[in-house]
């Protein structure tokens, strides 16, 4: 039996709560639970075949080699459920984040974006003959694809894109070219050299007139010899910050030829005849972005559950200084400033899955409404996946900072898996729309919702802002969630009102309306995260408090501390916002750090048993802080054993330049 650390044990015999009650709470019930863990169990049933060198030591091209192997028994694993029933669209979500998830892909995957994008673009933007025609193929991974829309020149501003698509009626094909160096692509995941079919976003030409970007299915290599086709200039974009195995590809078109057939048409087509007919909403042909953006929100939820189980094993394990003269070195997790740095870890683990679910409900509930032709709601779920998908993603690279730097410089070591964790997080900040860029979409919804806010019906999410308006914020600051909730409304409210006036003032005396926009973007940005900060808020207070009834009081207790730690860090972080726009007072303030600092203390004993609850196996994890067992410095040791230059206990530079330059020689 594996022995385990004994200030950890000593941590799960102190937990108050049920840890499988949590768990089970997390997954969406025991079925759910069961179901996540067999599909785990499948996902790391082929980890014996993969390779022993950890992927740090390789060269670039190595891990990518590496990294093509893996995913391919990855992939076949997944194909394999696929054939067993185990998969199917319902739950495609929770497969491509356990895919994501897997021990296997750390540094990501060069086959992920096929799985994230270039299905979801076909489901989403493919007619219905284009998907009975594409996707069997794909599903099954007979083909494999990528999603080309950004380029050497752009990426924010996709109508600027340069690739161009131009239809030729007398061949019914369109011809596909990449006329400047800018606008060659670059970026697409697994394009370098994996995928053999790509969706290429290019500007839609026919009849001589342009049309605007649309997505066109292009074949970029032979399906038997993989070699490029005639036209096709592909090629692998380099090294980066990290998802160093991804397999980020540039491509070029030189006249390329695809059938009409290729355009994917459920909105938008064009007739044999070059005839274009118009969607109902240009913008839905962003639609597989916004699916994206949804599901990156649940992608950080997985990668802060890891830091932060990662960081406060490691902080039960690891003694360091005595907090009294003569007693026991202290575990450094009995260090406020150490539960400062990781409780909200935990907390915003939650309140970002809660607030995840909702969104992928509403991203549902909309989906399904614009397939009955009503784009109704279509501003607000873009405007709520931009917001979320850049709040998320912020707040996960800073949290996943702190984990990295609670842990001291053992967090600094690859094989604590922290440092690629924060690479693959803090990429998510600029992929799938640079966060400033999309908080700036949101402020776009919100001041739009704002000049009309007593002439429109509301969406649900922005309800608030007439409400605050009215009421103002009357009553006197008290130490309670809801009270923070309201500031925070009002904070946001009084935000975007401040914006719309700053602006309106500028137009008034004479500026043109972009140069108002952009003078007043800093204070527009504010606005639309503090709108965000509501959302996280609202939804998670509300989610919490709906299953309440439904829990053990033990756990009830420690979720509502939760979302107190959550909302007081919040209110904290936020008090400049908060003073300028409630009246708190002094005695306020202090009286709110010390609820901070007691519910730091109540959490305290509960801390490895509700990271314990994510139930992230050690296979998962892949860490050498974080095991379940706390051997920490036996695992940094025998990881550290792996280094190839402790193969051989003299290096061959010793000779060549050490001891001539020691002997004075060179
Ligand atoms: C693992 C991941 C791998 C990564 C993959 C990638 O990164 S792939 C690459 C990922 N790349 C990126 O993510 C690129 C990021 N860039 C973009 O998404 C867009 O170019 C843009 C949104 C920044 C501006 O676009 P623009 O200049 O065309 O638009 P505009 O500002 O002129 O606004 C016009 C109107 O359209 C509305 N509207 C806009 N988008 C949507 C939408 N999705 N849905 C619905 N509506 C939308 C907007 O609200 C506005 O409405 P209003 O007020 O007029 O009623
Ligand atoms: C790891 C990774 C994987 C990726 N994978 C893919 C992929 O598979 N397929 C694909 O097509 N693309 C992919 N991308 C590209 C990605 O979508 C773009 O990098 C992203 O959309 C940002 O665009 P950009 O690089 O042009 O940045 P830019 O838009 O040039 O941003 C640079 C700066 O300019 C600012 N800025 C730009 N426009 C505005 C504005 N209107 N107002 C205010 N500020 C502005 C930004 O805020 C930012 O600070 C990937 C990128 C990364 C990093």
């Amino acid at each position: 039996m594996v022995k385990i650390n004994e200030d950890l044990q000593r941590e799960r015999d102190k937990c108050s709560f049920n840890i499988t009650e949590l768990t089970t709470l997390i997954d969406g019930g025991p079925d759910k639970t069961e179901a996540r863990k067999e599909r785990e169990n499948i996902l790391i049933s082929r980890n014996d075949d993969l390779s022993a060198i950890p992927e740090e030591y390789l060269s670039h091209k190595e891990k990518y080699e590496n990294a093509v192997k893996n995913s391919v028994i990855l992939f076949g694993l997944v194909r394999k459920m696929q054939e067993d029933g185990k998969t199917s669209v319902s739950n495609y979500r929770d497969v491509v984040s356990a895919l994501l998830g897997s021990s296997t892909t750390r540094d990501g995957s060069p086959l992920g974006l096929h799985y994230i994008m270039f299905m979801p673009a076909i489901l989403n933007q493919g007619s219905e003959e284009q998907q009975a025609q594409w996707l069997p193929r794909a599903w099954v991974s007979n083909i494999i694809g990528s999603y080309a829309q950004t380029e050497l020149g752009h990426g924010t501003f996709i109508r600027g894109l340069e690739t161009t698509a131009t239809y030729d009626p007398y061949t019914q094909e369109f011809v596909l070219n990449t006329p400047t160096l800018t606008s060659y692509k670059w970026w697409p995941g697994g394009l370098g050299h994996t995928v053999n079919y790509c969706i290429v976003v290019a500007q839609l030409y026919t009849k001589g007139q342009c049309h605007g970007i649309h997505s066109f299915i292009v074949q970029v290599r032979d399906e038997e010899t993989h070699e490029p086709l005639p036209g096709i200039k592909v090629g692998d974009i380099g090294a980066k910050l990290g998802l160093n195995a991804v397999n980020n590809g540039f491509l070029g078109l030189d006249n390329v030829r695809i059938p009409r057939t290729q355009m994917l048409m459920k909105h938008a087509q064009v007739l044999e005849n070059g005839t274009y007919v118009k969607s109902k909403n240009s913008k839905l042909n962003y639609g597989a972005m916004v699916f994206v953006r949804v599901v990156i929100v649940f992608d950080m939820v997985n990668y802060l559950s890891k830091a932060a189980t990662i960081a406060v094993r490691y902080s039960a394990v690891r003694r360091q200084c005595h907090m009294k003269e003569g007693e026991p070195e202290t575990q450094i997790l009995d260090y406020m400033t150490q539960r400062h740095k990781l409780f909200i870890a935990i907390a915003a683990t939650h309140a970002l899955r809660i607030t995840a679910y909702q969104l992928w409900d509403t991203f549902n509930a909309v989906t399904e409404e614009l397939g009955g032709g009503n784009l109704d709601r279509l501003p607000e779920l873009h405007a709520l996946a931009c917001c979320l998908k850049a709040v998320s993603t912020a707040d996960t690279a800073s949290y996943v900072e702190r984990c990295r730097l609670a842990c001291g410089g053992h967090g600094y070591m690859h094989s604590s898996n922290l440092p690629l964790t924060y690479g693959l997080v803090t990429a998510a900040c600029t992929y799938e729309g640079e966060n400033t860029v999309l908080l700036l979409q949101t402020a776009r919804f919100l001041v739009k919702t704002w000049q009309n806010v007593d002439t429109i019906k509301l969406t649900p999410t922005v309800v608030y802002l007439k409400t605050t308006r009215e009421a103002g914020f009357s009553g006197k600051w008290e130490n309670s969630v809801e009270c923070i909730i309201k500031g925070f409304q009002i904070v946001a409210m009084k935000k975007i009102s401040l914006s719309v006036s700053h602006m309106q003032k500028r137009i008034s005396s004479g500026m043109s309306i972009e140069d108002a926009w952009n003078i007043t973007s800093v204070q527009l940005v504010g606005a639309a995260e503090a709108h965000c900060r509501v959302i996280i808020l609202q939804t998670f207070y509300d989610g919490i408090n709906k299953v309440s009834n439904t829990l053990s009081p033990a756990l009830r207790e420690v979720l509502q501390q939760l979302v107190e730690l959550y909302s007081v860090y919040w209110a904290i972080q936020k008090i400049g916002d908060l003073l300028q726009c409630v009246s708190i007072s002094e005695s306020d303030l202090e009286s709110l750090h010390s609820w901070y600092e007691n519910i730091l203390v109540q959490l305290r004993p509960n801390a490895v048993g509700l990271v314990d609850a994510f139930d992230i196996r050690d296979d998962m994890l892949q860490s050498t802080l974080g095991a379940y067992d706390g051997r920490v410095y036996e695992r940094l040791m025998e990881e550290a054993l792996k280094s190839p230059l402790n193969a051989e206990p003299v290096n061959h530079t010793f000779h060549k330049y050490l001891k001539p330059f020691m002997q004075g020689k060179l």
